[in-house]
């Protein structure tokens, strides 16, 4: 089964962490995540994260250091989901790829639907 790898950031502004919902067009609908997208050939974790975080939600951010990857099998193909842990600079909140986005506590991120790869990095983050 075919492997995609996915850059993500675990984005926090003082004690909130920034999620996002997936839009109905797209790929895990309605599922919260913590947004990122696929790593292009040639592109480093951290450029593709930037370039990403920009395009979908027109965000700036400090990439801090890498969190925890996850190797996640979905019915259709295997993730491998990389979290790098950031600071959030600014947004001109411009969504493109999701529907609606929440600034949450770490604490209680088990309360909301996340995609199913994105849930041990929940966990992970919640001990810490
Ligand atoms: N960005 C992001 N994608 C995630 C997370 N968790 C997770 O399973 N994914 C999956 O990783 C894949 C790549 O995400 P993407 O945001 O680049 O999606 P895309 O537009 O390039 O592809 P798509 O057309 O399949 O939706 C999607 O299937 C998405 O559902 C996450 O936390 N962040």
């Amino acid at each position: 089964m075919a492997t995609i790898k996915v850059v993500c950031g675990i984005i926090f502004n003082e004690d909130k962490v920034f999620l996002c919902r997936r839009s109905p067009h797209k790929s895990l609908a309605g599922y919260w995540e913590f947004p990122g997208g696929k790593i292009e050939s040639g592109e480093k974790e951290e450029d593709s994260l930037s370039r990403e975080l920009f395009e979908e939600l027109g965000m700036s951010v400090e990439i801090k250091e890498h969190f925890k990857t996850v190797v996640h099998n979905y019915d259709l193909f295997t993730i491998e989901l990389i979290a790098y842990i950031c600071q959030f600079q600014k947004a001109s909140y411009k969504l493109t790829d999701h529907d609606q986005y929440e600034w949450v506590s770490k604490n209680n991120l088990n309360q909301w639907n996340l995609a199913p790869a994105d849930i041990p990095i929940a966990e992970a983050l919640s001990k810490c």
